[in-house]
């Protein structure tokens, strides 16, 4: 599996480390690369789009030429794990003109809605296809508000979706790279994989 994290900007060393963690626990040879420039995409088996600082994220993939690269991977079926920032950036409108999204993932987020309540939080979140819940980080995090037909909702917090799939996309409002638990890169990338559990 050749796995390419976009690394323009945001937590990248952790999302590298998860899906080797991920690849590993399946026997599965991983290479990790880090994405700054365009051409590289387009050989990558999966996508990592990590937390960070959404604007800055948008404007450097757009800049580098990395955008269109992203888009047309995921019009090719394969699959992206998108985290916090990450979701933002993969979705159909940030209602934020410094964010101009991908529209790869058919929602809408208000960006920071719940770090507006509180900056960061835990909480043990019931994830579909998950037997146990899944201990999820939040950090100034999106609320997702506007979910397309075609889009499943995998979790929820307080009614609000934190957790989507559309397509080969899956993306969260929190950061499954900064637990230990590989459970949803194993739903973005090995979701026939028995050690779901
Ligand atoms: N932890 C995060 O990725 C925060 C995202 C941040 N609120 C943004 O809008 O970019």
């Amino acid at each position: 599996m050749y796995a390419g994290v976009i690394a323009v900007q945001g937590d990248v060393a952790e999302h590298a480390a998860a899906i080797e963690n991920a690849a590993a626990a399946h026997d599965e040879p991983a290479e990790v690369v880090e994405v700054r420039e365009s051409g590289i995409v387009p050989d990558c088996d999966v996508l990592l789009m990590p937390g960070g600082e959404s604007t800055t994220i948008s404007r450097l993939i757009h800049q580098e030429g990395i955008a269109d690269e992203i888009r047309d991977h995921v019009a090719a079926g394969k699959p992206v794990l998108a985290t916090c920032a990450g979701l933002i950036v993969c979705s159909r409108d940030a209602k934020d003109d410094r964010v101009d999204p991908l529209s790869v993932v058919d929602v809408t987020v208000d960006r920071n809605a719940f770090g507006r309540q509180k900056d960061s939080f835990e909480a043990k979140v019931p994830v579909e296809g998950l037997d146990e819940p899944f201990h999820a980080v939040f950090i100034r995090a999106p609320a997702i508000d506007d979910v397309g037909e075609a889009v499943e909702t995998l979790a929820t917090v307080d009614g609000r979706p934190v957790a989507v799939r559309d397509g080969p996309v899956v993306a969260t409002a929190f950061h499954p790279e900064l637990t230990a638990d590989p459970r949803l890169h194993d739903l973005a990338f090995f979701p026939d994989s028995e050690v779901i559990a």
